[in-house]
């Protein structure tokens, strides 16, 4: 990572434009990369209420996500005390600082040259972005998981994920990273912006959204590995019933089996390993391994639409850690331990929760959390 000190240029941006006096900057010095998301804000209007949305106050430390050419950044600049602004591209990062070289906000803005998945945040109060729609999920997930997460984010999503991210229980598009992404924090969509709004435009149109994280007990008290294993398996098939879901499939049964062999293990419980039926196969499923359908919700949506997975490597080395070697296969005997794990399954979702005829496509954090609670008082862990 990079610091890039105010006043140094990039050669590929040093024959200067009228960037610093104008109002919305118009690039054409070099070819935008849309492959990094560069599609620039050029409609003033929507910059200036962009800011706006975030109410900032003048003590504020922004951090901004893709300055780019620096439509957002100068506006910011006019409200804030100081934005960290971290760019991928070190012809933007020079573009970004060149646009307020000599003047007084140059010693408030700071630029960070990298990605900003894998840079280490300092401390900042708000974060705002017209986000490149390959890091959207990872950058969700970031800022919300920090120590102190930003009091507010606005932030600028494809408009597909945006719905995502606010869909309720219910609708069309509600996924598993609905349900992550709101047991974090409270999202509500503020404003859609249109494709001609960009140069280039992107082929899809896009929304703004405000995330303002839960905090204490805003929170729910259950551990975050635990909650989004559980919902892997919920929303394999968010349409399924949970009795299908968790009772329907081998793969399912292996896993909690496993899950609550460890967990006897790690708590002096004995199991009966009396053997009460065939050896039969089972193989790893990597929908459940991954989240199935509904990991497409968070990582592989095809965020340009433009029909390419546009997971990006962050999170494909991420999905590979977590999903091990594709579809493995190995023999099982049956026995009485398994049929305890079955009995306990079937006895959370008919008899505690209630669920079994219910679908994750349905249900609410409430019914998640009765969930979770009634494995866990059954032994079953999901991490
Ligand atoms: C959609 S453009 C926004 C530019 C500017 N903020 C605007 O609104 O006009 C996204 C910017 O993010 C940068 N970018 C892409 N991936 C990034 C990453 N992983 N970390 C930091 N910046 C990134 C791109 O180079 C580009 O400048």
């Amino acid at each position: 990572m990079g610091k890039l000190k105010q006043g140094k240029r990039n050669s590929a941006a040093a024959s200067s434009s009228p960037y610093a006096k104008a109002q919305t900057a118009t690039n054409n010095v070099f070819k935008f990369n849309t492959n990094v998301g560069q599609h620039i804000l050029k409609n003033p209007g929507v910059a200036e209420a962009i800011v706006a949305k975030a109410h900032l106050k003048p003590s504020d430390v922004v951090l901004e996500v893709g300055p780019g050419t620096g439509n957002l950044t100068v506006r910011i600049l006019e409200k804030a005390k100081k934005v960290i602004a971290v760019e991928l591209d070190p012809r933007m990062a020079a573009e970004v600082t060149k646009r307020v070289q000599g003047k007084p906000e140059q010693k408030r803005l700071e630029v960070l040259l990298g990605d900003v998945i894998k840079t280490e945040l300092p401390h900042f109060d708000v974060c705002i972005s017209n986000t490149p729609y390959q890091i959207s999920s990872p950058l969700v997930f970031k800022l919300l998981a920090l120590p102190n997460p930003p009091r507010t984010s606005i932030l600028m999503f494809q408009r597909e994920f945006a719905l995502r991210l606010t869909a309720r229980p219910g609708d069309a598009l509600y996924c598993r990273l609905s349900v992550n992404a709101q047991f974090w924090a409270k999202i509500t969509h503020i404003m859609k912006v249109g494709k001609n709004n960009f140069k280039p435009p992107p082929q899809v149109e896009s929304s703004v959204v405000r995330i303002e994280p839960k905090l204490g007990t805003e929170r729910p008290g259950v551990s975050w590995d635990e909650w989004d294993g559980m919902l892997r398996v919920c929303f394999v098939r968010k349409n399924r019933t949970m009795r299908a879901s968790w009772l329907g499939t081998k793969e399912v049964l292996a896993m909690v089996e496993r899950n609550y062999r460890v967990w006897c293990a790690m708590n002096g419980v004995s199991i009966d390993e009396t053997v009460i039926g065939e050896e039969e196969e089972v193989e790893e499923d990597e929908d459940v391994a991954m989240g199935g359908e509904e990991w497409g919700g968070i990582m592989d949506v095809d965020e340009t639409g433009d029909g390419e997975d546009e997971m990006p490597a962050f999170f494909k080395e991420e999905r590979e850690k977590m999903a091990g070697p594709a579809k493995t296969k190995s023999k099982r005997k049956k026995t009485r331990v398994a049929e305890l794990v079955r009995e306990k399954i079937r006895k959370v979702l008919e008899d505690v929760t209630e669920l079994a005829d219910k679908r994750a496509g349905k249900c609410d954090e409430n019914d998640f959390l009765k969930l979770l609670f009634a494995f866990n008082e059954e032994g079953i862990h999901f991490a």
